[in-house]
This record gives structure tokens, C-alpha cells and sequence, in this order.
């Protein structure tokens, strides 16, 4: 849907979708009046295939480059850390799968079993899946319209094995986008924990994020929190840490206290992150005593409390 609702839209799943006086010369007359009617069956298929599933989690950016994917990737593998914790890491970011790369797994293909779609295992409990992963050469650009993204989405909620899980990490496309109702919309059966919003402290991500937070109030979406990234720069050499941007510093703690969520906390720019990532090694794993990881510590043990209470 990509204009704004008639008076009186007899909405777009319903039988007179695209039929009824209201529908004439709506921009949506013609897409209402093909798609599917009633409530779409992939649905209840969703909530049963991730009934094994404790927590689903939302990873949201209003703005690419931010850092969504690298805390995707470095949430799920601080979990894992607990052998005892059973992790899945759903990369939805269709036009820019940085996942495997980010996790080690990179050139990882899919395989099937006779229970559906079997993910990639960083560790013992730690699977992954991700449109990467369908990708002959990773340098290919995915260029789909809209229903083949949403489907490909449906496919991969439905398809993927997941077993049983304490949580379910969800990479998604930057944005408020089709893709983001799409998932929304499928997993309303299965039910989503919570989302947690990644933002960097200059004014134009902040006011992407707003757009985030009012898309989530929109579709009933809990907010688990914000999360600051790169505001500041702490030296791999001595730990000292400078503000990069002085002019919007605690401007993303200030945005969740006027919007009245959560602010889960600050990471700061580590050169460290970034060459995990570009590696495929853990920097969760591996710098512990550094400034980030207490961060990191500290966010997730936000999240993990927020899971625990829903
Ligand atoms: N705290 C950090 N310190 C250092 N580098 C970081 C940090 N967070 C992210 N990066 C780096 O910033 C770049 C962008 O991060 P990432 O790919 O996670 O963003 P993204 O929001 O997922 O982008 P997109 O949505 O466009 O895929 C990457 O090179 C990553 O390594």
C-alpha cells in the first residue's frame, strides 16, 4: 500500500477490497482488488513453525549505517556466550545481508532437510539465516519489487528450522518500509517481544528514529529501547574515550526521555567492532575489558530483563 487510505476503504483484505464506491479512483483500487482476501494462512504457519521460540527481537535503524547489523550480530553472539542459551540470528535486510560476513559465515549456503529450511551454526547455539546465504556471489545486488521481498520474508519466518530457542534476533532493512509491515503483519500470530531501536547521535538519524518509535506505536510494536551508537571514540591504545559529535551528545537519551522509552545505553565507535565485523570474529568474545563490551554488557542485560518481564 503506498497511499493513504479512502473514506470508508472497505480495507484490503477484506471481499470488497477494490470493489466498493469508496475504492473509486483510489491510487490502491487495483492492487486491493487483486491480492489475496481474508486473513493470509502463512500467518498461523508462522506462529506454529516459531512456537519453539521464547523472544523475538526486532533490531530497527530509521537510517543504513548505523550500526544495526553489527549489533544484530554482536547481541546474538553475547548470548550465545551462555552455552546453555539457544540463539537465532534472522538476517531480513534484504538489499544489504552483512550478516555471515559480520558472524564468520560468509559464502555459507542453505540446506535443505525434510523439516524445512536448516540455518547456519556459528556454535553449538548459535544458528544463523540470511537472504546472504541464497546469494551464488556475494556481491550481487538483490533488485526485487516489493511482493517478491515481502515473500521472499514470508519464506523465510515460515521455512527456516529453527528448533527451539530462547531468542530469535531479527536483522532488519533500514527504515519504515513495506518489508517492515510485511513482518509485522506475519508475525502477529507468533507474537514479537520487542523492538530496539539503533540510532547514532546526529539530529537527521534522530529524526529518522522518531519515525521509527511512531511506526511501532502505529502497529503495536514494544519498544525495548534505544540504543546510541558511535557518540563517542574510545582509543584501543589507552581507553580513552572523546565525544565525536559535541553538538548532538545525549541527544538520543534526551529523545527517549521526550518519547517516554527506555534508553538501554551508549556504544562507542571501537576501531575493534569494525575489524570484528569485516573478519567474522567475536568482538564480544574477544575484548572483553574494553569500554564497548561493558557497554554492550550493560544493553543486553536491558534486554534480557525486558524479555524476561514479557
Ligand atoms: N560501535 C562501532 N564501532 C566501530 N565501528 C562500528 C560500530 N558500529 C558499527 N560499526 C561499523 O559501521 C559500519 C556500518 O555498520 P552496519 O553495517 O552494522 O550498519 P547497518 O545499520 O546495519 O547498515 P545497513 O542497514 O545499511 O546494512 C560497519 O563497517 C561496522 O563495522
Amino acid at each position: 500500500m503506498n497511499a493513504p487510505e479512502p473514506e470508508h476503504c472497505p480495507g484490503p483484505e477484506t471481499q470488497n477490497a477494490g470493489k466498493s464506491a469508496a475504492c473509486e479512483g483510489c491510487p490502491n483500487q487495483n492492487i486491493c482488488a487483486e491480492g489475496p482476501k481474508g486473513p493470509d494462512p502463512a500467518i498461523a504457519a508462522i506462529a506454529d513453525r516459531l512456537s519453539g521460540v521464547k523472544h523475538k527481537i526486532l533490531v530497527l535503524s530509521g537510517k543504513g549505517g548505523v550500526g544495526k547489523s553489527t549489533f544484530s550480530s554482536n547481541l546474538s553472539l553475547f548470548l550465545s556466550q551462555n552455552d546453555d542459551t539457544q540463539v537465532g540470528l534472522l538476517d531480513i535486510d534484504i538489499c544489504g545481508p552483512s550478516v555471515p560476513k559480520m558472524v564468520g559465515l560468509e559464502g555459507e549456503q542453505i540446506r535443505q532437510s525434510s523439516s524445512g529450511w536448516a540455518p547456519v551454526y556459528v556454535s553449538d547455539n548459535l544458528a544463523v539465516m540470511s537472504i546472504g546465504f541464497l546469494m551464488a556471489n556475494q556481491n550481487d545486488a538483490v533488485i526485487w519489487k516489493g511482493p517478491k521481498k515481502n515473500g521472499m520474508i514470508k519464506q523465510f519466518l515460515k521455512d527456516v528450522d529453527w528448533g527451539d530457542l530462547d531468542f530469535l534476533v531479527v536483522d532488519t532493512p533500514p527504515g519504515t518500509s513495506d518489508e517492515h509491515l510485511s513482518i509485522v503483519q506475519y508475525l502477529k500470530d507468533a507474537g514479537i517481544t520487542g523492538a530496539v531501536l539503533i540510532t547514532t547521535p546526529q539530529e537527521v538519524a534522530l529524526q529518522d528514529v522518531r519515525r521509527e518509535i511512531d511506526f511501532c506505536r502505529k502497529v503495536g510494536v514494544p519498544m525495548i529501547g534505544v540504543v546510541e551508537n558511535m557518540a563517542s571514540f574510545v582509543c584501543p591504545k589507552c581507553d580513552k574515550s572523546s565525544v565525536i559529535f559535541p553538538a548532538t551528545s545525549g541527544g538520543a537519551r534526551g529523545l527517549a526521555i521526550e518519547q517516554n522509552i527506555p534508553f538501554l545505553g551508549s556504544i562507542p565507535l571501537d576501531p575493534r567492532i569494525g575489524i570484528s565485523g569485516d573478519f567474522g570474529e567475536s568482538f564480544v568474545d574477544q575484548y572483553q575489558d574494553s569500554p564497548a563490551y561493558a557497554a554492550y554488557a550493560s544493553i543486553i542485560s536491558s534486554i534480557s530483563a525486558f524479555c524476561a518481564k514479557n
